[in-house]
C-alpha cells in the first residue's frame, strides 16, 4: 500500500514529534519476500516508517531519510493494514523505526497477536519491546555523506552522521537483548578492517556470543546494475573472512521498485 506523500509534520531529525499523538509516520506498507539476511525468501509484510537520525549517502530509502514523506497512521491502523495480508512475518523498517516511541507499542501488539517480527535498524537505539530478530546494520565510515557523496547538498550532514553512526555499548546492548544479525553494507575491501575491529570490540563488550555466522556482508547497490558490479567481490570477501553473505533478492528480482 503506497501511502500519501508530503503529509505535514515530518520530523526529519527523528525526535519525537509523534510521541504525543502516538501515531506513526508511514512511508509504505506492503507484502514481499524478505530480500536480505537470515530470513531471505520468507513472505513478509513490510512496515516502513519515515524519518532517520542518520544520512547514509547510499540510502536506498531516500524518501524516509533525505526527503521524508509519509502519512500518519495510528497503531490500530497499522495493525489493521497488516492483517489484510496472509502473513506470519512482519518486518519493521524505515528510515529508522526505533526513533519512534510508537514502534514499541506496535511491536508489543504484534507479539501479542503471534507475529514473528524482524526490525531493520541502524543500531543506534535500544528499544523496550519484544523483537524476534534484530537485523542490525551498523554504519561504517564509508556510509558518511561527505561533500563529494552527498545526494542532497554539500556535506552538511557529514559531522552529525559521523558522531552518531556507531556506538559500541548500544550495539552490545542490542546483541545481549535480542537474537541479532549484524548486516554490514560493504562498498569494498576497504570496509573490512572496520568490520573486523567492530566485531572484536563487540565480542569484548557483550556478555553473549557473537558468532561469525551472525555477521553478514551485504553488497552496496540500489539497482540491479549497481549490485551486478559489487556482489561478486563482496561474496569473495565473505568467503575469505569466514562471514556470511546476504543477497538483496528484491533488487535482483524487482530492481527495488517501491512496494517490493
Ligand atoms: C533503508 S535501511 C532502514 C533500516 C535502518 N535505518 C538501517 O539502516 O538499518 C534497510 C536496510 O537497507 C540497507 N541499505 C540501505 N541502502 C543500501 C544500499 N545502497 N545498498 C545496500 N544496502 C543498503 C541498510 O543498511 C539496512 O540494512
Ligand atoms: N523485499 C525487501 N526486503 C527487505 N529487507 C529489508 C528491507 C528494508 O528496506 O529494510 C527490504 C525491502 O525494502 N524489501
Ligand atoms: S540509517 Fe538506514 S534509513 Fe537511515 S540513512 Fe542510513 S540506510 Fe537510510
Ligand atoms: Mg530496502
Amino acid at each position: 500500500m503506497p501511502v500519501a506523500n508530503d503529509a505535514p509534520g515530518v520530523d526529519i531529525e527523528g525526535t519525537d514529534a509523534d510521541a504525543e499523538s502516538g501515531d506513526l509516520p508511514i512511508n509504505e506498507l506492503f507484502q514481499s519476500l524478505q530480500g536480505e539476511g537470515r530470513l531471505a525468501g520468507v513472505p513478509s509484510v513490510f512496515v516502513r516508517t519515515s524519518g532517520c537520525n542518520l544520512r547514509c549517502w547510499f540510502c536506498d530509502s531516500y524518501h524516509t531519510s533525505w526527503e521524508p514523506t509519509h502519512d500518519w497512521f495510528t497503531v490500530d491502523d497499522v495493525i489493521a493494514a497488516i492483517e489484510e495480508y496472509d502473513a506470519n512475518h512482519v518486518v519493521l523498517t524505515g528510515g529508522e523505526p526505533l526513533i519512534h516511541d510508537s514502534s514499541e507499542d506496535l511491536l508489543e501488539r504484534l507479539a501479542d497477536r503471534g507475529y514473528h517480527t524482524t526490525v531493520e535498524t541502524n543500531g543506534t537505539v535500544v528499544p523496550d519491546a519484544p523483537i524476534d530478530l534484530a537485523s542490525v546494520s551498523p554504519k561504517l565510515a564509508s556510509s558518511t555523506p561527505t561533500p563529494e557523496r552527498d545526494p542532497d547538498g554539500d556535506g552538511e550532514w557529514a559531522d552529525r552522521h559521523e558522531e552518531r553512526r556507531l556506538d559500541v555499548p548500544t550495539l552490545a546492548n542490542l546483541v545481549e537483548t535480542y537474537d541479532t544479525q549484524l548486516k554490514f553494507v560493504v562498498t569494498g575491501r576497504e570496509d573490512m578492517a572496520e568490520i573486523e575491529r567492530l566485531v572484536e570490540q563487540l565480542r569484548d563488550t557483550a556478555s553473549t556470543r557473537v558468532r561469525d555466522d551472525d555477521v553478514l556482508l551485504m553488497p552496496e547497490g540500489q539497482t540491479r546494475d549497481q549490485l551486478e558490479a559489487t556482489r561478486k567481490a563482496v561474496a569473495d570477501l565473505a568467503l575469505e573472512y569466514g562471514y556470511r553473505y546476504t543477497p538483496r533478492l528484491h533488487v535482483d528480482l524487482w530492481n527495488d521498485a517501491p512496494g517490493t
